[in-house]
């Protein structure tokens, strides 16, 4: 097995996980894509096209293809995983034991119960023995795939892994930078899909400037708030896995959970919003999750409260308002104090 650019396989032949392996088959990086459904892998293959979820863009014909999942990471040093969270599990119970010693990086962003549980975790379960690290920034895959100048973050305390990562992916379009804080980059992909789904009702429901500058301000403080509470460095929330990610997903309607959030605004019901979507977002589950392990922890979390409320309490739209506008009006900014009590380490 070789190494420094390569091979790679990434496994999930969605609008992530085709964008990546095109962006690096297409920088010279020996790459695989593994894919359940043969008549994508024969699209890819022969169309150099995945129509189902990056209509109209052409993939590099360097890209390889395989519906084998072995075969994919066989030889492959490198692993990116671009599966949906739900569909995490399943996916790595078949690869496990091949796993040892081989970098696998987890760009998915969802938690999934019992619990709290992060990809990293589900990754080191499955593969005890392989190095984990994960990608996550403000990566619109669409814009990707056309070729947008774009930075992400990997992060691991393991520094040579995030070498060997920068190495292979980083190119004249994307840049790739370090973190030594894992957990605090894994939530901050992770819980910024919930602020998405508010911003986008807020868009829907034709909110003003002032106040999509203040859910945004807002959810940066509460999720900071959250990630501190539970082991997080709060300086990786003003860089590109916290406050980056947060700003594209809330502001940019070719985000799948501000669109789901722009349907419920229009008046759908969640069971709609989420199948006209036809893609995954996140999200939604990381909603219950998260409100779930807020109340357990005891954590202040009114934003994630109050969408649960709507989501999934019945709660109507302008009661929820009304209490959130009404809450004791607390300091400004949190950072200071989240600092003091935080080394300034592992970021
Ligand atoms: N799309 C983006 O802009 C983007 C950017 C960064 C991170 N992510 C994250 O990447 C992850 C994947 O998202 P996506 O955008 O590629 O989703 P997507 O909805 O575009 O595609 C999901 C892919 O996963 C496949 N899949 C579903 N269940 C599977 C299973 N059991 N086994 C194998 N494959 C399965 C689907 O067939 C599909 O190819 C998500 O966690 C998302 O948050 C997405
Ligand atoms: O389309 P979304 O909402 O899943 O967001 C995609 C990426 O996470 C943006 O960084």
């Amino acid at each position: 097995m070789s190494n420094s650019r390569g091979p790679v396989a990434v496994l999930g032949g969605g609008s992530f996980g085709t964008t990546l392996a095109n962006l690096m088959a297409a920088d010279g990086v020996p790459v695989t894509l593994w894919l359940r459904d043969a008549a994508v892998a024969e699209e890819i293959s022969q169309q150099h096209s995945n129509t189902r979820y990056l209509p109209g863009i052409e993939l590099d014909s360097k890209l390889r293809v395989t519906t084998d999942l072995l075969q994919a990471v066989e030889q492959a040093p490198v692993i990116f995983l671009a599966i949906p969270s739900s569909a995490l599990r399943s996916v790595l119970a078949q690869i496990g034991p091949l796993l040892a010693d081989r970098i696998v990086v987890s760009t998915t962003k969802g938690i999934q119960l019992p619990g709290f549980v992060l990809m990293s975790d589900i990754i080191e379960e499955a593969a005890p023995k392989a190095r984990v690290a994960v990608l996550s920034g403000p990566n619109l895959a669409r814009e990707m795939a056309e070729g947008a100048l774009t930075a992400t973050v990997v992060a691991s305390p393991d520094e040579a892994l995030c070498q060997a990562v920068q190495d292979v992916l980083g190119g004249s379009k994307l840049r790739v930078y370090a973190s030594l804080d894992r957990y605090g980059v894994e939530l901050g992909g992770a819980l910024k899909n919930v602020y998405a789904i508010i911003a986008g009702m807020a868009a829907a429901l034709g909110m003003g400037e002032n106040t999509k500058s203040m859910l945004i301000t807002r959810a940066l403080a509460e999720m900071t708030r959250f990630a501190v509470h539970m082991g997080a460095n709060p300086l990786t929330f003003l860089g590109l896995a916290g406050v980056g990610d947060l700003i594209v997903t809330c502001m940019s309607p070719k985000s799948r959970n501000y669109r789901v959030g722009f349907a419920l605004g229009e008046g759908k019901s969640l069971d709609e919003a989420v199948a006209s979507l036809g893609q995954v977002a996140e999200g939604v589950n990381t909603l219950r999750v998260l409100k779930q392990k807020a109340d357990a922890e005891g954590v202040y979390m009114p934003l994630v409260a109050g969408l649960h409320a709507i989501l999934f309490e019945q709660q109507p739209l302008d009661k929820v308002i009304g209490r959130l506008m009404s809450a004791e009006q607390k300091q400004d900014v949190e950072f200071a104090a989240f600092m003091a009590c935080t080394p300034l380490e592992g970021v």
